[in-house]
This record gives structure tokens, sequence and C-alpha cells, in this order.
């Protein structure tokens, strides 16, 4: 097994609100190695969206440390494309420039990764929609969109909040689909954050399940399926797998299902 590549340590998070002190999440411990795809999955508000952002260098941890690569995370990291759950997007740039957003900020060179914008558009499903606006696009093909943006300047990590948070549900089953094609191919680093358990169970090597807020992990599970994992071909153990989480969630009295 090889080593840990991001390393979270006792981490906590408090936000100083006008009202107080607001504790997001507490007693983090964990380790992803490089190329696994760890999905944290947990109730509204238990600091899945924090953790991301921590682990990003977006947001300063209160307690712990986080580390990736060895090197202790106090700035936003530049290896890592994010996926967020609403499709940002610069409405007068078309469908190729707005993933090449991602080159032009970081100035990096045109030339070079316009042809891998283009790949990605093509392995999404979006070739021949390169010169649309995003506002002719559906909901699911600006998320796309998003998705090639997060990844066109080769980073070793992926991090996505609820990227279909937003989508109808067959968008989101053809969406996951298409992360689990795009990850099988490139093998980065993934952090998948959702609220939804087979979406989980879909994706992962390994799912987190987190307790409410202030929130902690309560069990990290194996998800021992072969991919590609078929929707419509879900073997017994993926039920097994779901209900598992799905009893977890009960026991800390999340779900209710009397
Ligand atoms: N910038 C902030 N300032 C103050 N409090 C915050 C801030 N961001 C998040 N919080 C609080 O921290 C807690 C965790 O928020 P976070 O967004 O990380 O949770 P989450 O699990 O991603 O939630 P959701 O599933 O609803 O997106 C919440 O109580 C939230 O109100």
């Amino acid at each position: 097994m090889s080593e840990p590549y991001i390393r979270l340590s006792n981490v906590g998070k408090s936000y100083q609100t006008k009202n107080g002190v607001v504790e997001a999440c507490s007693d983090i411990n964990l380790d992803i190695r490089q190329s696994e795809f760890v999905a944290i999955v947990g109730p509204s508000g238990c600091g899945k969206t924090t953790i991301m952002k921590m682990v990003a260098g977006l947001q300063p941890y209160t307690a712990g440390s986080i580390t990736i690569g060895g090197q202790r995370v106090d700035k936003p990291q530049t290896d890592v494309g994010i996926v967020f759950q609403e499709a940002i997007m610069l409405d007068w740039r078309d469908v190729l420039a707005n993933v090449m957003l991602q080159i032009d900020i970081r100035k990096m060179d045109r030339k070079k990764y316009e042809p891998v914008a283009r790949d990605l558009l093509k392995a999404t499903g979006l070739a021949g929609f390169e010169n649309k606006k995003p506002y002719e696009l559906s909901g699911g093909m600006r998320q796309r969109v998003s998705i090639c943006r997060a990844l066109v300047h080769g980073p070793n990590m992926l991090m996505m909040d609820e990227p279909f948070g937003a989508l109808d549900a067959l968008t989101r089953e053809q969406i996951s689909m298409d992360i689990q094609h795009l990850w099988m191919e490139t093998r980065k680093t993934a952090l998948h954050i959702t609220h939804s358990i087979p979406e989980a169970v879909l994706l992962a090597d390994r799912v987190v399940v987190m307790g409410p807020r202030p929130g902690r992990i309560v069990e990290i599970i194996d998800i021992d399926l072969p991919r590609p994992r078929r929707l419509d071909r879900l073997p017994e153990r993926f039920h097994e797998y779901s209900s598992r989480i799905r009893d977890i969630f009960k026991s800390k009295g999340v779900l209710a299902m009397d």
C-alpha cells in the first residue's frame, strides 16, 4: 500500500461569527493515497465543504494539521481542480474559452493546453459545443464544462463539492458515470463531497461517513467493488454498502425511517 498523499491529523475548524464561535468539524483524521477516490458523505452542515476547502488551502484550519505530499497546507493549492455545486461560468466566453479560463488565470501556455481542453470536452460528450455560450447549454452540460475546466491544467487532485446537487436525477446518473470514466482514465486523487449514499458508493474506493455538526468521522468504509461500476448492473454488495451507511446515519439520528 502506498504512502498517504493527503494527510489530515486531528483537524478541526471553528468559524468566528458575530453570534459567537461555530464549530464546523473536529478530530478529523484521514489519509488519502495518491490516485485514490474518496467520497465524504454526511448530513447538511457537518463540515464537508469546510474540509474540502481546508485541504485545498482555501480556508485555514484552526486545529491539527493537513499535509499534501508531506508539505503543510497553509495557502491555496495550485495542484488541484475544484468543481462546485453550481457551474459558475462567464457568459461572454464560449465553452472552450470557459475551460481555458483556468489556463488564462494561471498564465499557462494557451497553445499547449487548448488541445487538452478540446480532448476533455470530447471525453465528456461536448465535442461540437466548443463555440456555444454557457447560456445555450443544459445544467448537466454546464457542469461537464466545469469538470473540464477543473482538469485542464493537469492537477494531481480533483475535488468536487456536491457537483451533481443542482441536477435532475437522470443527469446526475449520467455525469456520475462520466466522472467514473474520467477518473479511471486519469487516476486523479479525488475527494468527492455528496449527500447521496448511492453516489458515494458508486464512485469511491472509500466512503467517509460523517456525523452531524460539529462534524466528526463516524466510520470509513472500504468499497470493494470492481470497476467500471454500472448503474444498471449493481451487485448485491453495492446495496449492502449503501444499507450499512444508512444504518450508521440512523444510529446517529440523522435518518429516521419509521
Ligand atoms: N464562512 C463561514 N462562516 C461562518 N460559519 C460557517 C462558514 N462556512 C460554514 N460555516 C458553518 O460551518 C458549518 C459547516 O458548514 P459546511 O458548509 O462545511 O457544511 P456541509 O457539510 O458542507 O453542509 P452542506 O451539506 O449543507 O453543504 C455550518 O454550521 C455552517 O453554517
